[in-house]
């Protein structure tokens, strides 16, 4: 009797959840993912994992091809070829991750041709390939596109510098960390999702402690949505001049404090002598640039070498740059070129004209350079992001509204500190690790 009352029990469970999957998966994706989908695809991973590797030409037969039958030699093809050991699937958000052991005389690249087959075969949106283990390759499968709507985990350990803004490609979380490329360049033409960036950014590092500048010469209007959190905003090339002068004045009496304690960085720095990081959002970047009467070229070349001078500098000492600009060719000038150099994080969103995705990605790489020339109208937030070493994926921002945005600058305005005058003694609140 129990036994039956178990069996109904369980076949009840196996109803309701098919009867609310459509349900759950349009709205709570990630439990449907670990109640339904996970199960079944595993399922399917299995069942199909023989016939699969055998088509695909990853099987390989333990028996030799030849035998001897009375006197002759008979050539021919082993009936049931071994695949690959396939390990046991292990659950991670919103996909899997499986190991295989390859047969002697496999590389990672015989299984590279068979991705786009398996990702048909267990209706997954993508699987993608890695291998960190010699003789191991790891199939990881992505359930859905995580850049449709990203939605970013809880995040527990939050770093000072380091800020959360989106999702990656490849479902993990897209971080823009200071520490690792301390300046950042980000383009993208009008609507592509770049003052969305910027939000998410700021709305990351508010809670911080860490001083926040803004230069804006389209009149403050994008920046001074987060002006409360702002230790200053320039709006006009005069005060964006001064601005930067200060600055870079900041940023040698720090050089001049790091030498005197025998520190090599800030970090280093004995902490009644540190500093508070400094990030400088730079609006519009092409603004800084425009020269219309021979005044401006003075004062655009004072801008402009200030800008470098902060941003070779700036890495060691805490002042860390973020340019964003719609356009942002060579024929700006030299100093936009130089500068480029130095910005090591680069976004690049749709963009309008050749030269700026090229000033973005160009030098880095070239598929990314491509792929950024790919995007649609359509795909707003969505942006190549790339560092110096190479490696570049697609990713979205989360979308944070300028209402938002707004209110979180108001809710940390107690933490923008005056400026001049950037020294911290204790940390009473704010992340600062
Ligand atoms: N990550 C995102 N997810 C969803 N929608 C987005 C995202 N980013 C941007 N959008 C949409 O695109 C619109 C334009 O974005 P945004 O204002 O950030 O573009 P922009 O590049 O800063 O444009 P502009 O240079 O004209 O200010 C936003 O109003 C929003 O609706």
């Amino acid at each position: 009797m129990l036994v039956q009352l178990l069996w109904v029990a369980l076949l009840a469970l196996v109803l309701i959840l098919l009867g609310t999957a459509p349900g759950l998966r349009r709205t709570y994706h990630y439990v449907w993912w670990c109640l339904l989908g996970y199960p079944v695809t595993v399922v399917r991973v299995r069942l199909t994992w023989r016939r699969l590797t055998t088509n695909l030409g990853l099987a390989v037969a333990t028996r030799p091809g030849r035998a001897l039958l009375g006197d002759m030699v008979v050539r021919g093809d082993p009936l049931r070829p071994v695949p690959p050991r396939l390990g046991v699937p292990k659950l991670r958000r919103g996909g899997l991750d499986v190991a295989v052991r390859l047969h002697p005389g496999q590389v990672p690249d015989h299984f590279l041709s068979a991705v786009e087959a398996l990702t048909h075969a267990w209706r997954v949106h993508t699987v993608r390939l890695f291998s960190d283990e010699r003789g191991f390759v790891t199939l990881s499968a992505l359930a859905w596109d995580p850049l449709r709507a990203p939605v970013v985990p809880y995040q527990l350990k939050r770093r000072v510098l380091r800020a959360v803004v989106g999702l990656l490609e490849d479902g993990r979380v897209w971080v823009i960390d200071f520490r690792k490329a301390p300046h950042w360049l980000i383009v993208g033409a009008t609507r592509s999702g770049k003052s969305t960036l910027v939000a998410a950014l700021v709305k990351e590092l508010a809670p911080q402690r860490v001083a926040l500048f803004g230069i804006d010469l389209k009149g403050g209007m994008e920046l001074s949505l987060f002006e409360d959190r702002l230790s200053a905003l320039a709006s006009t090339r005069v005060e964006a001049a001064r601005l930067l002068a200060e600055l870079v004045a900041e940023t040698e009496a720090r050089m001049q404090l790091c030498r005197s304690a025998g520190a090599r960085s800030i970090w280093d720095l004995p902490a009644k002598l540190r500093k508070m990081p400094i990030v400088v959002i730079v609006d519009e970047v092409a603004e800084l640039y425009l020269m219309a009467t021979r005044e401006d070229k003075a004062e655009v070349g004072e801008i402009s070498t200030n800008l470098l001078r902060l941003s070779q500098l700036g890495a060691a000492l805490g002042v860390h740059l973020l340019i964003a600009g719609q356009r942002v060719g060579s024929d700006l000038g030299p100093g936009v070129t130089a500068l480029r150099a130095q910005l090591a994080g680069r976004v690049c969103h749709r963009v309008s004209d050749a030269g700026t995705a090229e000033m973005a990605l160009g030098d880095l790489n070239k598929d990314a350079l491509a792929a950024a020339q790919r995007i649609t109208l359509a795909e707003q937030g969505v942006a190549i992001t790339a560092d110096t070493d190479g490696q570049w994926l697609r990713a979205r921002s989360i979308h944070v509204t300028p209402d938002q945005a707004r209110r979180t600058a108001r809710k940390y305005a107690r933490l923008a500190p005056a400026w001049p005058g950037l020294h911290v003694d204790e940390p009473s609140e704010g992340v600062y690790v």
